[in-house]
């Protein structure tokens, strides 16, 4: 047992208490490697921390990476409230945006989903969830390279009965698309990830499990119903030990798929994100001070503990850990494609991170073009099971994947934007769109089942091209325009 009075004399760098969830912790030494940097826990020294941890935190974290003799005990005596910040005027507006939104029967599309999202999310979860690197060439390219491509629908089909359900890794799902890997699920709902497991459970999809959740991986399981399927996706430690112990527990909890993220050694540069990032300590999720390297650039501090080392000869190493499938997140070329073939691993999936990593990574659609090509000249195309991710945001872009080879699309800000906005009931919301969205497609395409989708549906010509303008999002901001709902009364 440790009192108040006792932690709040530890309050500098050379002696640096905090309180997480009525218990002590002495963070002196760990003040260095923190990812987020040493600005955000000395502005907590010698006092409460829960508030500002949560949102960024999974609740286990400090019990597995703090070792035990800095673990202090319960603290007596009264624990002062953090002192409520006062509510700016743009907070207080977007309070009220947020309380005056559309019902969600008033949001037809996942761009409804985005706009109230722009509208209403704090400045620091908007810019961690929207941001991509650079100038977001490659975050708008993956939403525009859909619309180069076009149908090719074959008509006086019977297409009565419609079954878009499919399988992907071995496991039935009502849709052909999942709920992707995306970090820090408390910056959008207070609950964090847990609301999109239970969505996706009421509507049968599968979710992926982020490595930088803010809830801990056990409470995103326990959050799930027996019939549902979970999958993995890992960043891997330097610490091999580490990443081992990862991955056998998401085996044993029952998780179906690996995904290995092999797109970051280290995290592209959000500036949106990184831009605000110095207004709220409360998710210093990207900021550096002196203590992190600065040579390498903000992002560093929060993917200090991702290993840059990770090659191709890791691969027979993860294949001796664990049974569960391999899928390799993050491939973007057909040479890397075949690769993964000779090396015998279960999937890829062909993204570029959302646009959040290398700028001018070409959009997956695009790449898929080339990988598809490059399987079936050597007659690979059924050794392997393709996935894609990156701008997915209608039916159509999903099955124009689809008709081009993939097994299944991930989906990730659209899911982010629908949580954060109306919780369980929007990621509900938004799968139910999505699969209405898919069944009438499927429809006027001509196909009752995923299987009839062929790249004789779609027409390619124009795919290769890249577009010029790269100032602003021009397509979301017109549909936006064309779309302007009575979103918020006396706004
Ligand atoms: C939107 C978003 C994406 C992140 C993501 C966080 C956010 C907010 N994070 S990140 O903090 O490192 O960038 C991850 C992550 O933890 N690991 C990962 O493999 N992909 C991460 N991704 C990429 C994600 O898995 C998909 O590749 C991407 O979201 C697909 O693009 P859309 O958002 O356009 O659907």
């Amino acid at each position: 047992m440790v009192s108040v009075e006792e932690v709040a004399k530890h309050n500098s760098k050379d002696s640096c208490w905090v309180i997480l969830h009525g218990k002590a912790y002495d963070l002196t030494e760990f003040l260095p490697e923190h990812p987020g940097g040493q600005a955000i826990i000395l502005k907590y020294a010698g006092k409460d921390a829960t508030k500002a941890f949560d949102p960024i935190h999974p609740r286990d974290v400090v019990d597995k990476f703090l070792d035990k003799d800095k673990h202090l005990g319960e603290v007596t005596g009264e624990i002062a409230a953090e002192e409520e910040e006062e509510v700016t005027p743009e907070e207080k507006a977007r309070l009220e945006r947020y309380e005056n939104r559309p019902p969600l029967s008033q949001i037809f599309n996942s761009f409804d989903f985005e706009y109230v999202a722009r509208h209403t999310m704090s400045p620091n979860a908007w810019a961690y969830y929207s941001s991509g690197s650079d100038d977001e060439i490659t975050v708008r390219e993956n939403h525009r390279a859909f619309h180069k491509i076009w149908f090719r629908p074959r008509v006086l089909v019977d297409v009565k009965n419609v079954d878009i359900s499919t399988t992907m890794l071995g496991t039935k799902s009502s849709v052909p698309f999942y709920i992707t890997a995306t970090a820090l699920g408390k910056l959008g709902h207070p609950e964090g990830e847990v609301v999109l497991t239970r969505g996706a459970d009421k509507m049968d999809v599968i979710q992926m499990i982020p490595t930088l959740a803010s809830c801990s991986f056990d409470e995103i399981v326990d959050a799930a119903t027996d019939k549902q399927t979970q999958w993995m996706q890992l960043y891997v430690n330097m610490d091999r030990e580490v990443t081992k112990k990862i991955v056998q527990h998401a085996e044993k909890r029952g998780v179906k798929g690996l995904f290995i993220t092999v797109d970051a050694p280290q995290l592209g540069r959000r500036e949106k994100d990184m831009r605000t990032k110095f207004g709220d300590p409360g998710a210093q999720v990207q900021q550096s001070d002196d203590s992190v390297d600065r040579s390498q650039g903000a992002a560093r501090a929060i993917s200090s503990f991702i290993d840059p080392s990770l090659s191709w000869k890791d691969i027979p190493w993860f294949q001796s850990i664990t049974k569960m499938p391999i899928i390799l997140k993050g491939v973007q070329c057909a040479e890397d494609a075949l690769k993964a073939v000779e090396y015998k691993v279960d999937g890829i999936l062909l993204s570029n991170h959302g646009g959040r990593q290398l700028e001018f990574a070409r959009p997956s659609i695009e790449v898929l073009v080339e990988v598809m090509a490059a399987l079936r000249a050597k007659g690979w195309q059924d050794y392997i099971e393709v996935y894609i991710d990156g701008g997915i945001r209608r039916a159509t872009d999903v099955i124009k994947a689809l008709c081009l080879g993939a097994k299944g699309v991930g989906i990730g800000r659209p899911f982010l934007y629908a949580m954060s906005t109306y919780g369980e009931d929007g990621v509900c919301h938004l799968i139910q769109l999505l699969k209405d969205e898919m069944e009438m497609n499927m429809r006027l395409i001509g196909a009752t089942k995923i299987e009839d989708l062929n790249p004789s549906m779609v027409d390619l010509k124009s795919i290769f091209t890249h577009s010029a303008d790269t100032a602003r999002d021009i397509l979301g901001e017109n549909v936006y325009q064309h779309m302007e709902m009575p979103l918020f009364k006396g706004s």
